[in-house]
């Protein structure tokens, strides 16, 4: 007999207790999903933007966690591309040609370092979708764990942890970007990069210079350790701009701001934003704008438009539209990447590149 004479039936406690176990389990099954099950939300992982998507049953990743891990990969791909480069084999081959001709790419250091910084983010974060510049192969996974630990830099800017639904999450790898003068063993040039946005728009990136050992990460609305210099010259930039895919880029240059504008040839979509940035790094030339007038894809240019958003700069395209990091591989309308100047009047300064023809 229970107390106050109220009998307890077995067949009674046996359904209140499964219905306990129904709750915890569904309260917990994120959180768990969320942590320890490499595959089992994320589906199969693949290369490029048709990437699986993400889980709907309403799991959060913290933004703070995710900047943390995203650093730490950048760092572990970085060493792979480091000891590939010392070893002087690098495999290189093409994977095919750019719109405009040149040889796209890929060697043994952006393979490693894809599978090191792809493994890394999708163990960590296993329902989030992640997009990435070279081709995971499923065959040669590799299980890679975070020690859950977030860098005291980090902490220090961002006190709160900043959870959104994982589904609204959108990963984007570049293991190495400036494959062309990582060929050519102008090695200042070369990062690696990991940009996250939230709902297509960039809220995270990091740029790392594996020659250098040196980093730059910044949370849009969180903090950063990375700043913009305290002047830049926007009458007569100087303009840091791509020297293996240019296109007419030094015309439309020279044609909006004068003949006296300085133009900077350099790899690599990271090192040419951190030329807008104060950076302590000796390698890094310094410019005013960052201009690109061929097509692009966004692993190259996401984490940069994150960095310089979160430090109050932007990075549109030429016509000024904002850039969505969800849906396709890459933009059409080019790049403007500016910081501390008045963006807008620089888009109208510049020409109308699908009447110009450039
Ligand atoms: N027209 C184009 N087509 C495809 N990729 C391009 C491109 N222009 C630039 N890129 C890519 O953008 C990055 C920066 O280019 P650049 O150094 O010429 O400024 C490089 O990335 P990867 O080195 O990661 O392939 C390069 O391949
Ligand atoms: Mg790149």
């Amino acid at each position: 007999m229970a107390p106050m004479g109220i009998r307890l039936s077995p067949l009674g406690v046996a359904v209140f207790c499964l219905l306990g176990l129904g709750v915890l389990y569904h309260l917990y099954s994120g959180f768990l999903a969320g942590r320890f099950s490499l595959f089992g939300l994320g589906g199969e992982p693949g290369g490029g933007a048709a990437g699986p998507a993400a889980s709907a049953d309403g799991a959060t990743v913290d933004l703070r966690e995710m900047l943390a891990v995203s650093v730490l990969a950048a760092v572990r791909g970085g060493e792979e591309v480091r000891r590939v480069r010392e070893s002087n084999v690098l495999h290189e081959k093409s994977k095919g040609k750019t719109r405009e001709g040149a040889d796209d790419k890929m060697t043994s250091g952006d393979v490693l370092s894809n599978r090191k910084m792809f493994y890394l983010l999708k163990t960590a974060f296993p329902s989030v979708q992640i997009n990435t510049e070279e081709h995971v192969d499923t065959a040669d996974q590799e299980v890679i764990l975070w020690d859950r630990k977030i860098p005291e830099d980090i902490l220090k800017e961002i006190a709160t942890p900043q959870e959104v639904p994982a589904e609204s999450v959108t990963v984007w790898i570049d293991p190495l970007d400036a494959t062309q003068e990582y060929t050519e063993d102008l090695r200042k040039y070369v990062t690696t990069m990991v940009c996250v946005a939230v709902n297509g728009k960039p809220v995270l990136g990091v740029i790392h210079k594996p020659f250098s050992e040196y980093t730059a990460w910044a949370m849009v609305d969180g903090g950063s350790n990375v700043k913009a210099r305290t002047s830049y010259n926007e009458k007569t930039p100087r303009i840091v701009v791509s020297r293996s895919h240019s296109g007419m880029v030094k015309q439309v240059a020279l044609q909006t701001f004068g003949n006296q504008t300085t133009i900077i040839p350099a790899g690599g979509a990271g090192y040419k934003v951190l030329a807008l940035l104060d950076v302590p790094d000796k390698s890094q030339e310094k410019a005013d704008l960052y201009i690109h007038v061929t097509y692009i894809k966004k692993w190259d240019i996401c984490a940069g438009n994150a960095i310089l958003k979160a430090l109050g700069g932007h990075m549109t395209t030429l016509s000024g539209e904002e850039i969505s990091y969800t849906g396709s591989d890459g933009i059409e309308g080019g790049l403007l990447a500016s910081i501390r100047m008045n963006h807008q009047a620089l888009v109208r300064k510049l020409p109308d590149l699908e009447k110009t023809g450039h």
